[in-house]
């Protein structure tokens, strides 16, 4: 099943950001979005996770297929990695976690208190989180930040695995992952500013 982004128009803070914006993300695809620091990747991806209402456009194929990981990993710091990835388990309906151990070297970090880990390794950790879902559209916000070169492929093989596997994933990221994906330029849809209700005001 496709994710199907009609004409949509979206803001952050009251203000237009993004509009005209079309795509669709097929099985097996990734997507990488590209763009300028605040044009608005991040608001995107949060429109499309369902955390904020779009201001116009269709968005099809996203109800409880999308798995979202945001700049904030929500990880759980009084739970061990273990527990962590139990817990999401638990939320998601799924039931073996040794995946994700495995695809993000976690193993031998099993039992330590995921407050205690390091920033790329919680990342790790964040990111794992994805094999648990069991959702088939990942929605992935700068991925790679914290991670180091081995944990970077580490990352980019689960992508391909779980593109293998019918998956698909929309990422932002400013970094070239290795991975034969189509770029989608955000700049292109940034939305026109909106009229100034008082011009003169404008100026003063
Ligand atoms: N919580 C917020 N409240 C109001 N405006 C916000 C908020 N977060 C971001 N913005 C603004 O919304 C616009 C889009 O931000 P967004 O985070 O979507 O950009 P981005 O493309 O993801 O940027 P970056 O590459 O820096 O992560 C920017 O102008 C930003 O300043």
């Amino acid at each position: 099943m496709n994710l199907n982004v009609s004409d949509l128009a979206i803001s952050r803070g009251g203000l237009p950001v993004l509009e005209g914006l079309s795509f669709v993300l097929e099985p097996g695809r990734a997507l990488i979005l590209r763009g300028p620091n605040g044009i608005g990747k991040t608001t995107l991806l949060r429109t499309l996770a369902g955390l904020q209402p779009p201001l116009s456009g269709r968005i099809e194929g996203a109800e409880e297929r999308i798995a979202y990981a945001a700049h904030s990993d929500g990880i759980k710091p009084t739970l061990t990695v273990t527990e962590n990835l139990r817990f999401w388990a638990s939320v998601f309906g799924t039931r073996d976690i040794a995946p994700a151990l495995d695809a993000f070297a976690l193993n031998d970090l099993a039992d330590r208190f995921a407050g205690n880990l390091s920033a790329g390794q919680k990342r790790r950790l964040g990111l794992a989180r994805l094999l648990v879902t069991g959702r088939p559209v990942w929605i992935l916000d700068e991925p790679t930040v914290s991670l180091d070169r081995d944990a970077v492929a580490l990352f980019a093989d689960a992508v391909r695995a779980h593109l293998g596997q019918g998956g698909s994933a929309l990422i932002a990221t400013h970094i070239d992952l290795g991975l034969a994906a189509e770029v989608l330029e955000v700049g292109t849809f940034k939305a026109a500013p909106p009229p100034l209700e008082d011009f003169d005001g404008g100026f003063l």
